[in-house]
């Protein structure tokens, strides 16, 4: 359970849509979840489920199609609430809030690094974009943070370029440039995913070493439930633009209740789970998210579906907190 002190953000009924024309794309559809100081929250789910979307429309850097048609995105800032769902896209109030006070590492950190610069001016720009520091503070800063994050012989790389760097060395300049202006939120949307197994265990090792230092909260979009399990301390688990299931790591991986979540589980092998159960895949693919389906949106997958799965199921809250969507487990509040 959270309480206001210790929010940091609060999405509430979040729906982002695409609008195409001839097609509208509901990508994100009633999200509600808070992110708490210092803790991880861990959002994860099958690719094209929403969480990217979800992860653009809180730094309001969607796409020109992409739009926020209902619900709010609440930072806590002090003692302050920014509503962010209502700042505008391009404002001097959203970028003040971005790379400062909420950073963001992509997938790709290309996508973040511009190949014309050398490391050393990219962070320090970045630096002194947020604060009032000179160059040299701002050097010093980014040789702190590069060392902080493994990076070897720190002073002489930040004359490099972008090219000059390992694919798991971008990946630690990216978090180090996010991290650099100590933001109180980082999203992180599958930071490791391009890099291979014993280096995405290094760098999310070093997260966690910068979390503890720092107190950072850290949203972690992965589909990777062991990385979940591993990082996170709360997990959202979407499908089709919805949460379908909320709660502890402990709740949802350790006592899952939705059939969507549950067959995520089998499909995929998560430390200390069943280490003898066989894996299996889940049956049929996710739908067209333009596509008007009728009811529960899991229901063409679900081995339990019902008559009443006609209907989209509203959310329950079991005795201990844990939210599920689902007709199928209504043990709590609904
Ligand atoms: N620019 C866009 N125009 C139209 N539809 C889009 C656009 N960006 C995303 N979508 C759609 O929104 C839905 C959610 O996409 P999103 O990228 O959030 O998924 P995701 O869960 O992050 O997937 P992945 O793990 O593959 O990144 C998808 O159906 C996607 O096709």
């Amino acid at each position: 359970m959270s309480t206001v002190d210790d929010l940091i953000l609060k999405v509430d009924n979040l729906q982002t849509q695409f609008d195409l024309g001839r097609r509208v794309v509901r990508a994100v559809n009633g999200v509600s979840f808070n992110v708490r100081k210092g803790r991880t929250l861990g959002i994860v789910g099958e690719s094209g489920c929403g969480k990217s979307v979800t992860a653009h429309s809180i730094l309001q850097l969607l796409p020109r199609l992409g739009k926020i048609t209902e619900g709010s995105i609440t930072y806590y800032k002090d003692q302050q609430e920014v509503v962010l769902s209502q700042l505008k896209r391009n404002g001097t109030a959203i970028r003040s809030i971005r790379g400062k006070e909420i950073g963001m590492i992509f997938q790709d950190p290309m996508a973040s690094l511009n190949p014309v610069y050398t490391i050393g001016d990219q962070i320090c720009e970045n630096l002194q974009q947020h604060e009032p520091i000179s160059r040299k503070e701002a050097m010093e800063k980014a040789v702190e943070m590069l060392t902080l994050l493994g990076i070897p012989k720190v002073s002489a790389r930040m004359k490099d370029y972008p090219h000059q760097f390992s694919g798991g060395m971008k990946q630690r300049v990216m978090i180090a440039m996010a991290m650099v202006c100590k933001p109180r939120l980082l999203i992180a949307d599958e930071p490791t995913t391009a890099l291979d197994v014993t280096i995405q265990a290094q760098i999310l090792e070093l997260m966690k070493d910068v979390q503890a230092q720092y107190g950072t909260s850290i949203i972690l979009i992965t589909h990777n439930m062991g990385i979940v399990a591993d990082m996170a301390d709360d997990v959202a688990v979407m499908y089709m633009g919805r949460i379908v299931e909320f709660g502890s790591v402990r709740q949802v991986l350790g006592s899952p209740q939705h059939p969507y979540t549950q067959a995520l589980l089998r499909s995929v092998p998560v430390l200390g789970i069943d280490p003898n159960a066989r894996l299996q895949t889940i049956r049929g693919s996710t739908p067209d998210p333009s596509e008007k389906l009728e009811g529960c949106e899991f229901a063409p997958r679900c081995d339990y579906a019902a008559d009443r799965c006609r209907t989209v199921p509203s959310e329950s809250i079991l005795p201990d907190g844990h939210r599920v969507r689902c007709w199928n487990c209504r043990g709590g509040i609904a």
